[in-house]
């Protein structure tokens, strides 16, 4: 069945995203950072899209999340935007461009809405970041919050570890929870926390949690899309699940076609453009003598040896 004949999915909404976590309805979402990501992604069905700063290593090659710009995640978000119809489009914030003051993160968070066409923002921990979800919320834009393991703050929680494995560090990792909803959020992302930590808060809190690394009681679940898909050469986490082994086929397919190209079987006829051989004759009238032997071949400069 070709995509045009099925029927358009209604558009996921924030309200439809509260009703599917009452109606114990699983909640898919997966990043993407271009358009063919989106598209993937919106065929596939999936709820809510992220346009993870999690590009910063998947896309940009970091070490870290802390280096993405706001630039570059607008041209993402952006491209994603162009691929994307049915599920919500949520933008991360990068490092550094909410935490300052409650107008650098409305500031910040309007671009993404207005200039890349994003239709909620993520912001990372409690904390401060509360009183900034709370502005955002109440300058009209949705925000979600991820709690746990919080990448853009790696360095001060011990670097990508998992979160809230004692009693005391998960009742923190509550705290801001409901912190964050009450600020007002629509949503939260639970990051690498154990699943018996999540389960005992899942009862306490009212909004959609998407987990990652957070077990099985979460509203939903989240995945980067290069983990899941097999095309990211960095580390993996103990939460990946690989769905596909796409990295190898990959470099198999360039491979090839450069082998083609070095053997001469690429390109094949049907890959070249005809022209009417009168005009191929009329060409070559029109076009400068061909050069003589010994002279320099075309493109390649003369060495003043044999200039
Ligand atoms: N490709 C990719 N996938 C991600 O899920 C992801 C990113 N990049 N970049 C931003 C953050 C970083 N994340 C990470 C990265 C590594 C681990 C990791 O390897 N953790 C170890 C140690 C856990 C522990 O001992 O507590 C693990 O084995 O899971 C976890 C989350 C999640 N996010
Ligand atoms: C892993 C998800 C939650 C994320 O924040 C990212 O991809 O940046
Ligand atoms: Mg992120």
């Amino acid at each position: 069945m070709s995509a045009g004949t099925i029927p358009a999915r209604p558009r996921v909404t924030i309200a439809g995203l509260a009703d599917m976590r009452s109606q114990r309805q699983p909640i898919a979402m997966v990043t993407a950072y271009d358009y063919p990501s989106a598209q993937i992604a919106e065929a596939a069905g999936v709820d809510i899209v992220l346009v993870g700063d999690s590009a910063a290593m998947t896309v940009l090659g970091h070490e870290s999340t802390v280096p993405v710009t706001i630039d570059e995640m607008l041209m993402l978000t952006a491209a994603v935007r162009r691929g994307l119809r049915t599920p919500l489009l949520v933008a991360d914030l990068p490092f550094g461009s909410y935490e300052i003051s409650d107008e650098q993160a409305i500031t910040t968070a309007q671009r993404f809405i207005k200039e890349a066409g994003a239709d909620a923002v993520k912001i990372e921990r409690g904390g401060t970041s509360v009183e900034r979800a709370r502005a955002i919320v109440a300058a009209g834009i949705p925000v979600m919050g991820h709690v746990g393991l919080t990448p853009q703050t790696a360095s001060t929680i011990g670097g990508f570890r998992a979160q809230g494995r004692t009693a005391e560090e998960a009742v923190a990792v509550f705290r801001s929870a409901r912190a964050l909803q009450n600020a007002g959020c629509f949503a939260l992302v639970f990051e690498a926390i154990p699943s018996a930590a999540t389960e005992a808060m899942m009862p306490l809190l009212h909004l959609p949690i998407i987990g990652i690394g957070a077990g099985p009681a979460t509203d939903g679940q989240v995945l980067v899309f290069h983990d899941l898909l097999g095309i990211y050469d960095g580390h993996a986490a103990r939460f990946v699940k690989r769905y596909a082994e796409l990295r190898e086929p990959m470099i198999t397919a360039v491979a090839a076609y450069a082998e083609d190209v070095r053997t001469h079987r690429y390109p094949a006829p049907e890959h070249e453009y005809s022209m009417p051989a009168a005009e191929t004759q009329l060409l070559i009238g029109l076009l400068p003598e061909p050069a003589h032997p010994g002279d320099a071949v075309s493109g390649i400069t003369p060495s003043p040896a044999t200039a």
